[in-house]
């Protein structure tokens, strides 16, 4: 059992849903990148994804297209987001799970990729435009080396697909509340309900909604929907980017700790 399937058994025994953050390493850099793990896994993330600034990082809206450009700007690789993790991971309590795109894999080659991440302490891996057709060439070897590689459920997706991803995909299933970009929303979709009920007919794994959520309030909606997982990407984010590095890892501190009350708290 892996550790991001033994984060959910624990929270669905005790009847809870995951947090799940997000943030893009080195933004403003890698320092403070460690830091806001630290500080996210001590406010209440019971997951943590982690992305890897990328140029062309097309399923992001605006905030963590900004995130990106000034990680890169900053000069941020992949060996330096896997050096800063094998140095953090040992004192996190929460499983991390490394967000990239489809390209630096392939340019590095699946199984030298692989084994970097999996010495770097990360538990499991999304790759946003990778397509179901080529994710058996991932998941395979990634099983065989114990990182889960999550699929996403699209809105639009048709019922064939997503029981095809719902089968194949390791550790959770990312269902994309909303058809776009990342990028807070003045509210979630009401279809999310139906198709977590959609999905549950097919699988019993656990299922993590995101894609727009801003607040509390619309964690709790999706909580109430029967989510596994709240996922907040921008709102924490924009939070972090906010003023200095040490007043930006407040308020994430803050939000997290708001966030995961709030889903915690029986309604
Ligand atoms: O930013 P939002 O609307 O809160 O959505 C979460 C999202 O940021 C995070 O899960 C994520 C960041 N980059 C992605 C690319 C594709 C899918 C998901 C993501």
């Amino acid at each position: 059992m892996t550790a991001i399937s033994r984060c959910f058994e624990t929270l669905r025994r005790n009847h809870e849903c995951a947090l799940i953050p997000f943030i893009t390493a080195g933004d403003p850099d890698l320092e403070t990148t460690a830091k806001a793990l630290q500080v996210l896994d001590r406010s209440g993330a019971d997951i943590i994804e982690l992305g890897v600034p990328y140029s062309d990082p097309l399923a992001d809206g605006p905030v963590i297209q900004a995130a990106a450009t000034r990680a890169l700007a900053r000069g941020t690789t992949l060996d330096q987001v896997l050096e800063m993790l094998q140095a953090t991971t040992p004192s996190l309590q929460a499983p991390i799970i490394l967000f990239t795109y489809y390209n630096p894999i392939l340019h590095r080659g699946v199984d030298k990729f692989l084994e970097q991440i999996k010495t770097a302490g990360v538990a499991g891996l999304v790759v946003p435009d990778l397509p179901l057709e080529e994710a058996a060439g991932l998941l395979k070897p990634a099983g065989e080396v114990g990182i889960d590689l999550t699929l996403l459920v699209a809105p639009t997706s048709s019922a064939q697909r997503i029981e095809a991803i719902a089968r194949a995909s390791q550790g959770f299933i990312y269902l994309v509340s909303v058809t776009g970009v990342t990028g807070m929303r003045s509210q979630m979709e009401s279809r999310v309900s139906d198709l977590l009920t959609q999905i549950r007919r097919v699988t019993d794994k656990p299922i993590g909604v995101g894609f727009g959520i801003s607040d509390s309030e619309q964690a709790r909606q999706v909580r109430e929907w029967g989510a596994d997982a709240a996922i907040v990407g921008s709102a924490i984010v924009k939070r972090l980017a906010e003023g200095t590095p040490e007043s930006g890892l407040d308020a994430i501190a803050q939000f997290c700790q708001t966030l995961k009350t709030t889903i915690t708290t029986p309604s």
